[in-house]
C-alpha cells in the first residue's frame, strides 16, 4: 500500500497536517477536535461480538452440553415434561458458570495490557512535553532520542544520526538509518526511510517527527488486527493443561462408555442411563482447569503489578517460580543511585580528605589549589543541570537535578565547596559523552584562550591518557611509574570501603593529560536489598553483581549486601569476582566454570552480560537478568526472565523485557518470585482439588454400577457437583496468598511436571475416602432396597460437604489449614459459602427439591454428614503432620531451629 507522506517534503507534510515544523500543534480546541475524529492513539479494539453471542455461542460449542439438550429432548418426546426441564436448568447453570468464568479471564487479560501505559515527548506550542502515547493526534511533532519507542507513524522532520530497528514489524534485525528528504510513494514498509513506525525502536541517535497515523491505522495496527485473528500463544503450563485435559477425557469417557453399558445389560432405564453418563463427562472432565489456570495467571500478574513488578507476558508467572540464578546491575538496583562525594583525594596527600555530610556550604576545608583543579575539571565535564521549573522535572518531581547521578553528586560536590557553575564561563567545543562501554567522558572547551581538554571517568581510563600530575599547591609534575602505584594505592583504599571512584584530569594535549586527583562517591544500598538476598539465598537462589564499576568496589558493596562472597578480600576477588577484561579471556570450559562460582563481575560492559546468560543457561540454570539501557536489550531478550528497569529504563530495554521493576528496586524481584512460585503452588492445590472430586465422582458411580446397585447420584446431582468442582471454589484455591515457607523450598527445576507422583498419591487418597464413605451412606440408607429421595439426597449431600473439606484441604500442599488460618481466604469463604447455601436451598426449597430429586434432611442427618465427611480433611491434616515430623518439609521454623 502506497503512503502519500512518502513522497511529500516535509513542508508539504506540514501543510498537509496544519502543523508546524518547530513548534508542533498550538490549539488546544484543534487538538481536542482531532482527538475526537481519530480517537485514542492505542490498539484496543471493541469486541465485535455482543456479551449476548457470546453467552449463546457457549451452548452449541460443547458437545456434551448438545448431548445434554439430546437427552432433554428424548426426555420431551417420552413425556417426562419434569426430567425435560430439570436437565435444560441444568444447562443453563452448567453453561453460565463457564461463561462468566471465561469472561472474566478475558477481562483480566485485557486488564494486562493496560499494565505498560507507553510515554513519549511531543512537542506543543513550542514546549516538550511528557505525555502519555495515547493521547497523540496527527499532527503533533514528537522528538525521539536514543532508547526511544516510536509512539506513532511519523513522517521525519529532523534526523541526527537517526537510527531505528524495525525488527518487530519489518523482521529487519539491522537498524534502518532515517532521513528527512521525500522517496517516492510505494515503496515497501522496509525501504520507507522518511519514515519511523509506531511499536519500533530508536537505536542511534535523536530525529523529530511529524504524527501521520495513529492507533489502528498505523502499520503497526493493522498487523495487529491480522495477528488478533490468528490465536494466542499459550503457556507451557496451559499447553500440559490442555494435554491433561484430552488424557482424563478419554479416560473418562472409556469408563462412563462402560458404566452406561453395564447399566444397559442390567436392564435399567436407557435414557437415565444416557443423561448419567453425559451428566457424568460433563463433571468427570475438567473443561474448566484451563480457564483457571489462566485465571489465576492472570489474578497473579495483577497484584504482582501491585506490588511494583508487571510482568508482560504470562508464562514469565511459571518461569519465575523455577529462577536460581538472579543477575542484578548493582547501580540503582542493589543502591539508591543516589550519590554524593564523601572522600577527596589529590596526589600528595598522605589521606584523602574527607567531605563531612549534610547540606551546609560552611565546613572548615581548606581548598587547596590541587582541590580547586580536580573540582573545576567536575565541574567543566559535567553535563548535570538544575531543572528551571518544576514542570521540568517530570518524571520525579522530588529530584531537583536532571543527569547522570555521578555528574550531579560532583556539581553538588562543587557547590559546597563555592564553586559555582563554570560552563558559561568557558565554551564547550565538543563532547565525548559518558557511556557504559567507555567509561569516562571528556569535553573541550575554551579555557584562557586555548582549546583544552577536561576528562573525569574510571581510574584506568583516565591514567592512561595522563603523563602529569598537579600537587596539593598546583604545581604540575611528571608522573612517574611510582606516582602511578601511589595513586592506584589510594584509589584502592577508597574502593575497599565501597566508594565509586572518579577520576579527573585537563591538558592541553588529549593524550599528556595532567592528573588533577579522584573523588570517592557513596551510594548506599537500598533498603531491604540485604534481607532480599537473604531470603532468595535460603531459597536456592544464587545472586550474582554484574556492574561496571571497579572489581574493589564491587566486592565491597556485595560483602556490605551480604552476598556469598568470603570475607577476605584476596580470596574473593581470586575466586569470587572477574573482570570484564578477563571474562573476554576465557574459553567456554574455563567460561562455565568461572560462571558456575563468581558472585562479582566488575568492569562489565553491556555486551558481557549476553556472555554471562549464555554460561549459565548451559549450565542448565535459569537465569533472571536485569537491565536498563539500549545495550541490555539482546541479553534482556536472552535470559529466561528478562528484568528492566521502569524508571531508569529505555523502551528499548523494557520492549525486551519479561518483566518490569516500577521501582526499579531488586526486592521487588524478591516479590516477584515469591508470587511466582505461590502461583504455581496454587494451581497445582487447585489441580488436586479438582482431581480427587473427578476421580471420586467416576468411580462412585462406576462401584455402584458393577456391583449391580441403584445410582447413588442423579444426573442432576452430579451436574451440580460439577459445578462446585469446576466454579468459585476451585478458583478461589488459584487467590490463595503466597506462603511464606515458599520461599524456602528450592526452586522448580525447568520442566519439571505439575502431575508428580506425590500429587496422584494425594487424589487417589482423598478420592479414596470420598468414595468409601459415600458408597457406606448409601449403602445403608438402601437397607430396605428401594431408591427414595431421602437416600440420594443423603449421598448427594454427604458427596457435596466431602468436596467442600476436601477444598479446604487442598488450600495447601503441605501446611495444616489450621496454620494457614481456616478463614484467612476470604475468597474462599464466599465460594464454599455460597455452595453450602446453594446446597442448602437445593434440598430445602420444593422447587428445587422437585428439579433434583432431594428432600429435607434432619439436622442429625447434617450432623452425622458433617462428622463423617470431614474424616477426609483430618485424614489429610494426619499426611501433612507425618510430613514435617519427617523433615520432609523445610519451613521458616525449622530452618532457623536448623541453623541456631
Ligand atoms: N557520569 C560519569 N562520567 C564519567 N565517568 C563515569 C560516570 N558514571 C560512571 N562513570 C565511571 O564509569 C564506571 C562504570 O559506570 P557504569 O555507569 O557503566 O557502571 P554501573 O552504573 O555501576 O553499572 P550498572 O548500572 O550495570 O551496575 C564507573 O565505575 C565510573 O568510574
Ligand atoms: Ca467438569
Amino acid at each position: 500500500m502506497s503512503n502519500p507522506y512518502l513522497s511529500y517534503t516535509t513542508e508539504q507534510t506540514c501543510a498537509d497536517l496544519e502543523t508546524d515544523v518547530h513548534n508542533g500543534l498550538s490549539n488546544i480546541q484543534d487538538i481536542a477536535k482531532r482527538h475526537t475524529v481519530y480517537g485514542d492513539n492505542d490498539l484496543a479494539v471493541d469486541d465485535d461480538e455482543s456479551i449476548v453471542v457470546q453467552f449463546l455461542k457457549q451452548f452449541i460449542q460443547d458437545p456434551l452440553i448438545l448431548l445434554l439438550f439430546a437427552s432433554a429432548a428424548i426426555s420431551i418426546l417420552l413425556g417426562n415434561i419434569d426430567d425435560a426441564f430439570s436437565i435444560a436448568l441444568a444447562i443453563f447453570i452448567v453453561v453460565t458458570v463457564g461463561f462468566v468464568q471465561e469472561y472474566r479471564s478475558e477481562k483480566s487479560l485485557e486488564a494486562l495490557n493496560n499494565l505498560v501505559p507507553h510515554y513519549c515527548n511531543v512537542i506543543r506550542s513550542g514546549v516538550t512535553q511528557h505525555v502519555v502515547a495515547t493521547k497523540l493526534v496527527p499532527g503533533d511533532l514528537i522528538s525521539l532520542q536514543i532508547g526511544d519507542r516510536v509512539p506513532a507513524d511519523l513522517r521525519i522532520v529532523d534526523a541526527v544520526e537517526f537510527e531505528v530497528d524495525e525488527s518487530n514489524l519489518t523482521g529487519e534485525t539491522n537498524p534502518r538509518k532515517k532521513i528527512t528528504e521525500p522517496l517516492v510513494s510505494n515503496l515497501p514498509l522496509g525501504e520507507r526511510s522518511n519514515m519511523a513506525f509506531m511499536g519500533t525502536l530508536v537505536r542511534h541517535g535523536h530525529g523529530r517527527g511529524i504524527v501521520v497515523a495513529t492507533g489502528a491505522d498505523t502499520e503497526f495496527g493493522r498487523v495487529f488486527l491480522t495477528m488478533r485473528e490468528t490465536e494466542k500463544p499459550k503457556t507451557p503450563l496451559q499447553n500440559s493443561m490442555d494435554h491433561l485435559g484430552k488424557q482424563l477425557s478419554a479416560i473418562s469417557i472409556a469408563g462412563i462408555a462402560i458404566i452406561v453399558l453395564v447399566g444397559f445389560f442390567q436392564g435399567k432405564n436407557w435414557l437415565e442411563m444416557l443423561t448419567i453418563g453425559v451428566s457424568l463427562a460433563v463433571a468427570a472432565i475438567p473443561e474448566g482447569l484451563p480457564i483457571i489456570v489462566t485465571v489465576t495467571l492472570a489474578l497473579g500478574v495483577l497484584r504482582m503489578s501491585k506490588k511494583r513488578a508487571i510482568v508482560r507476558r504470562l508464562p514469565s508467572v511459571e518461569t519465575l517460580g523455577s529462577v536460581n540464578v538472579i543477575c542484578s546491575d548493582k547501580t540503582g538496583t542493589l543502591t539508591m543511585n543516589h550519590m554524593t562525594v564523601t572522600k577527596m583525594y589529590t596526589p600528595g596527600m598522605t589521606t584523602p580528605c574527607i567531605i563531612p555530610d549534610g547540606d551546609h556550604l560552611d565546613f572548615s576545608i581548606e581548598k587547596t589549589v590541587g582541590m580547586n583543579k580536580l573540582l573545576l575539571s567536575s565541574a567543566l565535564c559535567n553535563n548535570s543541570k538544575r531543572h528551571v521549573n518544576k514542570s521540568d522535572a517530570i518524571l520525579d518531581t522530588t529530584n531537583p537535578w536532571a543527569g547522570f547521578p555521578v555528574d550531579v553528586a560532583l556539581t553538588e560536590c562543587c557547590e559546597r565547596f563555592g564553586l559555582n557553575d563554570p560552563r558559561g564561563s568557558y565554551p564547550r567545543l565538543s563532547e565525548m559523552p559518558f557511556n557504559s562501554e567507555r567509561k569516562y567522558m571528556s569535553v573541550i572547551a575554551h579555557y584562557n584562550s586555548t582549546k583544552t581538554t577536561f576528562m573525569k571517568g574510571a581510574m584506568d581510563q583516565v591514567l592512561k591518557s595522563c603523563a602529569y600530575y598537579t600537587d596539593s599547591a598546583g604545581t604540575q609534575h611528571e608522573l612517574t611509574p611510582y606516582m602511578r602505584d601511589e595513586i592506584r594505592k589510594h584509589e584502592m583504599d577508597m574502593a575497599k570501603t565501597g566508594l565509586r571512584i572518579i577520576a579527573a584530569a585537563s591538558g592541553i594535549l588529549p593524550n599528556k593529560l595532567v592528573f588533577h586527583g579522584l573523588f570517592g562517591i557513596n551510594d548506599p544500598p537500598r533498603p531491604y536489598v540485604r534481607e532480599s538476598i537473604q531470603q532468595l539465598m535460603t531459597g536456592g537462589v544464587r545472586i550474582i553483581m554484574i556492574t561496571g564499576d571497579s572489581i574493589v568496589t564491587a566486592v565491597s558493596v556485595a560483602r556490605a549486601l551480604g552476598m556469598a562472597i568470603p570475607s577476605s578480600d584476596q580470596d574473593a576477588i581470586q575466586n569470587y569476582a572477574i573482570t570484564g577484561d578477563q571474562l573476554d579471556e576465557l574459553d567456554d570450559s574455563s567460561l562455565r566454570d568461572v560462571v558456575s562460582r563468581a558472585v562479582v563481575f566488575a568492569r562489565t560492559t553491556p555486551n558481557h552480560k549476553m556472555k554471562i546468560v549464555k554460561a549459565l543457561q548451559s549450565l542448565d540454570d535459569v537465569v533472571a537478568m536485569t537491565g536498563d539501557g539500549v545495550n541490555d536489550a539482546p541479553a534482556l531478550k536472552l535470559a529466561d526472565i528478562g528484568i528492566a528497569m521502569g524508571r531508569q529504563g529505555t523502551d528499548v530495554a523494557k520492549e525486551a523485557a519479561d518483566m518490569i521493576l516500577t521501582d526499579d528496586s531488586f526486592a521487588t524481584i524478591l516479590h516477584a518470585v515469591e508470587e511466582g512460585k505461590g502461583i504455581f503452588n496454587n494451581i497445582r492445590n487447585f489441580i488436586t482439588f479438582q482431581l480427587s472430586t473427578s476421580v471420586a465422582a467416576l468411580s462412585l458411580i462406576a462401584i455402584s454400577s458393577l456391583f449391580g446397585l441403584q445410582n447413588p447420584l442423579n444426573a442432576m446431582q452430579i451436574l451440580w457437583i460439577n459445578i462446585l468442582m469446576d466454579g468459585p471454589p476451585a478458583q478461589s484455591l488459584g487467590v490463595e496468598t503466597v506462603d511464606d515457607d515458599v520461599m524456602m523450598k528450592p526452586p522448580r527445576p525447568r520442566n519439571a511436571p505439575i502431575l508428580t507422583v506425590q500429587l496422584l498419591k494425594r487424589v487417589l487418597l482423598s478420592a479414596f475416602i470420598i468414595v468409601f464413605v459415600t458408597t457406606l451412606v448409601f449403602k445403608v440408607e438402601m437397607k430396605d432396597g428401594q431408591v427414595t429421595a431421602r437416600d440420594t439426597t443423603m449421598t448427594f449431600t454427604c458427596f457435596v460437604l466431602f468436596d467442600m473439606f476436601n477444598a479446604l484441604s487442598c488450600r495447601s500442599e503441605t501446611k495444616s489449614v489450621f496454620k494457614l488460618g481456616i478463614f484467612s481466604n476470604r475468597m474462599f469463604n464466599i465460594a464454599v459459602g455460597g455452595s453450602l447455601l446453594g446446597q442448602t436451598l437445593v434440598i430445602y426449597v420444593p422447587l428445587f427439591q422437585k428439579i433434583f430429586q432431594t428432600e429435607a434432611l434432619g439436622f442429625k442427618d447434617i450432623v452425622t454428614l458433617l462428622i463423617y465427611t470431614s474424616s477426609v480433611l483430618w485424614v489429610d491434616e494426619i499426611r501433612k503432620w507425618y510430613l514435617h515430623r519427617k523433615g520432609l518439609v523445610r519451613t521458616k521454623s525449622t530452618y532457623i531451629l536448623g541453623n541456631v
